[in-house]
C-alpha cells in the first residue's frame, strides 16, 4: 500500500505524498531509508509510527518538518506545501511543527525560562511581555510553573522532557512530532509524560505524531498507527479496530482496549 492515499484522510493536517529518501553511504552505495510512501494524518489525530529498528520511522518523522528534505515528493502540512518553501519560509512554517526528542536536546546554559523562551525571541514578533506570558503558560500547561530559573542539569528526565514539550509548544503549533519521547524515562515517568500529552490534544487539539519502538505507549496514546518495515509502509489501521484484520506481526501485537499498564521492557 505504498502509494495509497491513507484512509485516515478526514481533514489531514499531514499530507505526505510519494515521499522518498536515500541516504549516501560511506562506500558510495545510495541506501533507501524511505521508499516511496504517501500518508494522511488527521488533524487532532495522536498517530503512531513503529517498526524495528532501522525501519525509517525517525527518518519518515524527519521528512515531516524537512529536517531531512525528501529526495522526491510532496510534504503538505496546514495546507502549505513545504517542499517548495524559501530558508525564511520554511523557518516560519516549521514554526506550527513542534518537535521533541529521545534525549530532549534542552540548551544546558539556558534556564528552563529561557529554553521555552527561545523559539519566541528567534522569530522576534513577540513583545518581552507576550513571550513572559507564553512561557509561564506553557511551563503552567506541562506542571514546571516552579522550575522557571533551574538549570536543565538539575532537572529529572522526565522534567526535561516536560520542557521540551513546552519550549515546542510555546509557538502554538498546529502539530508535535516526538521522536521516541519516552525511550529515556522509566515506567512511571512514561505513565504521567504520556498523560501531559493526552491532554495537549484534547485541550490544545494539537495533532500528534509519534515515533516508538514501545507498543505499550502505542496501545496508551494513539488513535491510529502506521507499520514500517525496511522503509516500505506495510499497513495502517486505528487502534482500536479489530486486531484480526491486521496483517503484520507488529499489527497483532498490538492489544486493544487496554488499561494504562506495564510499559515493556522497563522497570519503575
Ligand atoms: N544520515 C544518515 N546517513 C546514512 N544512513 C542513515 C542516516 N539516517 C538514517 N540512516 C539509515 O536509514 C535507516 C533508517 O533509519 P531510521 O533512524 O529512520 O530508522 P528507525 O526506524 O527510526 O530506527 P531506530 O528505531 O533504530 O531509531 C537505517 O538503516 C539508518 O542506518
Amino acid at each position: 500500500m505504498t502509494d495509497d492515499p491513507s484512509p485516515n484522510s478526514a481533514s489531514p493536517v499531514i499530507e505526505l505524498r510519494a515521499v522518498q529518501k536515500s541516504f549516501t553511504l560511506p562506500d558510495g552505495q545510495h541506501f533507501a531509508a524511505v521508499h516511496p510512501l504517501s500518508l494522511s494524518i488527521a488533524r487532532g489525530d495522536i498517530f503512531g509510527l513503529v517498526g524495528k529498528s532501522g525501519a525509517g520511522k525517525s527518518t519518515l518523522l524527519r521528512l515531516i518538518n524537512l529536517l531531512e528534505r525528501p529526495d522526491a515528493g510532496s510534504v503538505r502540512v496546514a495546507g502549505r506545501e513545504l517542499t517548495t518553501l524559501g530558508r525564511r519560509q520554511l523557518r516560519e512554517a516549521r514554526q506550527n511543527i513542534g518537535m521533541i526528542f529521545q534525549q530532549f536536546n534542552l540548551l544546558q546554559n539556558a534556564t528552563v525560562y529561557d529554553n521555552v523562551a527561545f523559539p519566541l525571541r528567534i522569530h522576534g514578533y513577540h513583545s518581552r511581555a507576550e513571550i513572559d506570558a507564553r512561557v509561564r503558560e506553557c511551563l503552567a500547561l506541562v506542571g514546571l510553573s516552579d522550575k522557571l530559573a533551574s538549570y536543565p542539569a538539575r532537572l529529572s528526565g522526565g522534567q526535561k522532557q516536560r520542557v521540551a514539550i513546552a519550549r515546542a509548544l510555546a509557538p502554538r503549533p498546529d502539530v508535535l512530532l516526538c521522536d521516541e519521547p519516552t525511550s529515556a524515562l522509566d515506567s512511571e515517568t512514561t505513565r504521567s509524560l504520556l498523560q501531559t500529552l493526552r491532554e495537549i490534544n484534547r485541550e490544545l487539539g494539537v495533532t500528534i505524531v509519534i515515533v516508538t519502538h514501545e507498543l505499550a505507549v502505542v496501545d496508551q496514546l494513539c488513535s491510529h498507527v502506521a507499520v514500517l518495515e525496511h522503509g516500505r509502509l506495510i499497513e495502517q489501521f486505528a487502534v482500536d479496530g479489530p486486531a484480526r484484520e491486521r496483517h503484520s506481526a507488529l499489527g497483532r501485537e498490538l492489544r486493544v482496549g487496554r488499561e494504562p499498564c506495564e510499559i515493556l521492557g522497563k522497570t519503575t
